[in-house]
This record gives structure tokens, C-alpha cells and sequence, in this order.
């Protein structure tokens, strides 16, 4: 028996059995080709792959969310990841129903399947999650559940969703955290447990939503001692203390948040009680003019504050330079474009420069990091980004507790 509270795949023989593998290759990707732009997450799971090859393998993950343009099938998917692992991967355009069944009944040991981006399905997110019985009931987990021995999860980037391909499972059969999941939970809580300070995050992107939520319990519990906000999250931030940042950042965050209202509220909030923790940029790089501004001027309808700017890079550099614990999650700003790019490269040059421990995470934060060329500095590059903060922040974590749950019903 292992050590955690949730069984590992110490806990099973996986030889000729049908097992139901769920990872996380949410990847950034090319708009216009539909191309992968970072490996990484799929390059993160040779290791459960390799262990699990005498058995008959059905890999399921999403890719986006509906509406955005990386909201794809996975085949693109499944070839990469069969190039990157040299095995044979079969493509089956559906998540259940009778293709699947059909191909889950020809396979032999060692076979691999992968199925249909999960998320092309509303059950998978639309559904209400705090009724299990509603969960249970799916179409999902109803054809799934008859096909398999095990349900090995992987997905750390998702941990923190409590989606029906996810934790649907916990009364079907043992579900078991894969090898990724525990080498995210054995090197995340090295930081999470270390008392040296000061520990700074620092949270960019475009998941304000995440951002907010964790940025609360992260100083009601004395987590971290600051937080440096980049990207949307700024934003929002700066928005919440009453500057103009502009119609088109705020359509942005309001067409993305449905709940932006109170995103906004709980923003303000945490501004009223720890205004010395949050720090802020104060000039930015426009898109389209590429300008330089600071908040002091009007920020025109028609531009988007895709970077942070020179000042607030010095500002930024002083908090990462007195740091003893660093984590990052988000972009400070649009990096995919040369022009707005700098506000990332700066901050994670400083970070890569200093002598702290140093993480970071999330899929377009680790594209970010590799396209630079600072992933040799990082101590740890974890695959998740949300998933990275709310494990930090020690709020519960929809998957770890799903998987603790079935430990104790299938645990003897
Ligand atoms: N100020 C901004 N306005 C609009 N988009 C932004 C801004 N800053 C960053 N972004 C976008 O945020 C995306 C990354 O955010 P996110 O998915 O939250 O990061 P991660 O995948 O690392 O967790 C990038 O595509 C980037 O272009
Ligand atoms: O990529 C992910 O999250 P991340 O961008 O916070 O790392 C995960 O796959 C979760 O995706 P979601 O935030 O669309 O639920």
C-alpha cells in the first residue's frame, strides 16, 4: 500500500485488464492551422503510459472550451501523442455509444485508444455537479462504466474541475491517481510546506475567475505574502479599485465571466483588506498602437492592455528579487505576439535569475517558458496552471477528494 490517502498504481496489476485513463493534453493551439504549439502535457505522460502497456488502454481529455478557438477534436491529439510514445494510438471520434463499445471489444493487451475531446459533450461540464446521483446518470459515465476494471486519473491540469469525465467514476471501481499526479502533489507540497519567506505569487492570463478565487485564500490563510498581478487579472484587479481601464478590457472580462459582477466584488474586497499584498502595474503596452501608458492617461475604446509596462516590470523585479518562494501561473500579457511579449520575458528572466525556489505552471505559462528558453532555471514546471493554484491555495480539490472517497469504498 502506498502512502497517500487515494490508491496509486502501486495499488493494482494493470496486466490484460480494460482501464480507463483520463490525463490532461489541453494544449495551447494555432488558430489558424489547428497545431499543437507546446508538448509539453502530452510529453508528461510516457511514464503512466509505459507502465500501463500490458494493459487495454482507453485514454479520454478535452481540448478548449466551447466557443474558443482552441476548442478542437483531439485526433490531432492522439497522432501526436502516438508519435511521441511510439506506440499505435486508434482515434474513435465519439466519447461513448456503440463505436466505442465496438472497438473497446476487439482490443487486445497492449492496444491504445484514444476517445473524442470529452467536452464536445454538455454532460461533461453543464450538468450539476454538487448531485452525484445527476452525475452517475449521465450517458458518460452510464456507457463508460460498463467497459472498465480501473479508472486511473491523470489530469492534473484539470484537478481542480469537477467534471463528469473526472470524478465521474468514484462508485464504478477503484479509481487511482496516475504517476503525474503524484509527482505534481510530491514536489508541489516541497513548496507548499516551506516556511521560507517571503513566498510571492505571481498570477497573469486570461482565468481571472481561478485567479480571484484563490487569491482570497491564499491571504486569509498567510499562504503567500504578496500577490504581483499581470494580464487579465490585473484588470480586473484595477477595475475593482476604480481605475479605467478601458471598454474593450472590460468587454473582455465580462464576455468571458459570467459571474464578472461578483468577480469584481470579491476583487474589491480583497483590495479594502490587503492592499499592501496586492500589487499592481501601473503602465502598460496598448494593442493595436503598441503605446506606452500609464493608468494616469485614458486608455482609448479601442485598445486591449497586452502587456505590462517598463515601470511595472522594475516594480515587479524588486518583489522577485526579495523572494524566497516563487510561483507563477498566467502570462503578464499577450506573449504569443513579439510586441507584447516583453512584460513575460522580463519577469521570468528575473525569475530564472534568482535564487529562490521557483514553479511554475499552466499550459500557455510553460508554452511561454519554453519559447524563451528559461525551463532549465525552474526547480519545478508543473503541467497545471488553475490546477497549480487552488492546489497551493489548500482549498478543497474536486478530484483529490473524489479519489480519496473511493479509497475508502474500495479500499479492502
Ligand atoms: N491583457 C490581456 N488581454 C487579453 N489576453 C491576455 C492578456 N494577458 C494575457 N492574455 C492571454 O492569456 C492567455 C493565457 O492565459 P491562461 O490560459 O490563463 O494561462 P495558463 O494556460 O498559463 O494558465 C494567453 O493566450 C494570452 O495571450
Ligand atoms: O488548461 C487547463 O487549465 P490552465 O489553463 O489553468 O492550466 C486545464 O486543462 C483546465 O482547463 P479549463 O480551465 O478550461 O477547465
Amino acid at each position: 500500500m502506498n502512502n497517500y490517502p487515494f490508491f496509486t498504481m502501486d495499488d493494482f496489476d494493470f496486466d490484460n485488464k480494460c482501464v480507463y485513463l483520463r490525463i490532461d493534453i489541453n494544449s495551447p493551439i494555432n488558430p489558424i492551422t489547428q497545431e499543437i504549439m507546446d508538448d509539453s502535457r502530452l510529453n508528461s505522460y510516457s511514464e503512466t503510459i509505459n507502465e500501463l502497456s500490458d494493459s487495454k488502454l482507453v485514454i479520454t481529455a478535452h481540448q478548449g472550451r466551447p466557443g474558443d478557438d482552441d476548442f478542437t477534436s483531439l485526433k490531432y491529439h492522439s497522432r501526436y501523442l502516438s508519435k511521441l510514445m511510439g506506440r499505435e494510438i486508434l482515434f474513435i471520434d465519439s466519447l461513448f455509444g456503440s463505436s466505442v463499445d465496438y472497438a473497446v471489444s476487439r482490443m487486445k493487451k497492449g492496444d491504445i485508444i484514444m476517445l473524442e475531446n470529452t467536452r464536445f459533450y454538455s454532460e461533461e461540464v453543464s450538468i450539476n455537479f454538487n448531485n452525484f446521483n445527476i452525475i452517475e446518470n449521465t450517458h458518460i459515465v452510464k456507457n463508460l462504466s460498463k467497459l472498465f476494471d480501473y479508472y486511473i486519473i491523470d489530469a492534473f491540469g484539470a484537478v481542480h474541475r469537477p467534471h463528469t469525465s473526472l470524478i465521474g467514476f468514484k462508485k464504478s471501481g477503484p479509481m487511482i491517481a496516475g504517476r503525474l499526479m503524484e509527482r505534481e502533489i510530491s514536489m508541489l507540497d516541497k513548496f507548499k510546506y516551506s516556511n521560507q519567506r517571503p513566498k510571492i505569487a505571481i498570477l497573469g492570463g486570461s482565468k481571472v475567475s481561478d485567479a480571484v478565487k484563490v487569491s482570497r485564500s491564499f491571504f486569509e490563510k498567510g499562504i503567500v505574502d504578496y500577490i504581483l498581478y499581470g494580464g487579465v487579472a490585473a484588470n480586473l484587479f484595477l477595475l475593482a479599485s476604480g481605475k479605467n481601464i478601458g471598454k474593450r478590457n472590460i468587454d473582455f472580462i465580462k464576455n468571458n465571466n459570467k459571474n464578472y459582477l461578483e468577480l469584481i466584488d470579491m476583487a474589491r474586497n480583497l483590495i479594502e483588506k490587503y492592499p499592501e499584498k496586492i500589487i499592481l502595474p501601473d503602465d502598460f503596452i496598448l494593442n493595436p498602437s503598441q503605446k506606452n501608458i500609464t493608468l494616469k492617461d485614458n486608455v482609448p475604446d479601442n485598445e486591449l492592455l497586452a502587456d505590462i509596462g517598463f515601470n511595472s516590470i522594475e516594480k515587479f523585479k524588486d518583489y522577485i528579487k526579495r523572494a524566497k518562494n516563487i510561483f507563477i501561473n498566467g502570462p503578464m500579457g499577450m506573449y504569443e505576439i513579439n510586441e507584447y511579449s516583453i512584460g513575460t520575458r522580463e519577469i521570468l528572466d528575473e525569475i530564472s535569475n534568482s535564487s529562490a525556489m521557483k514553479i511554475v505552471g499552466g499550459g500557455h505559462t510553460i508554452s511561454a517558458v519554453n519559447r524563451f528558453g528559461f525551463r532549465k532555471y525552474m526547480d519545478y514546471v508543473s503541467t497545471g496552471g488553475g490546477a497549480l493554484i487552488n492546489y497551493l491555495s489548500g482549498d478543497s480539490i474536486p478530484v483529490i477528494d473524489a479519489l480519496i472517497e473511493n479509497k475508502k469504498m474500495f479500499g479492502d
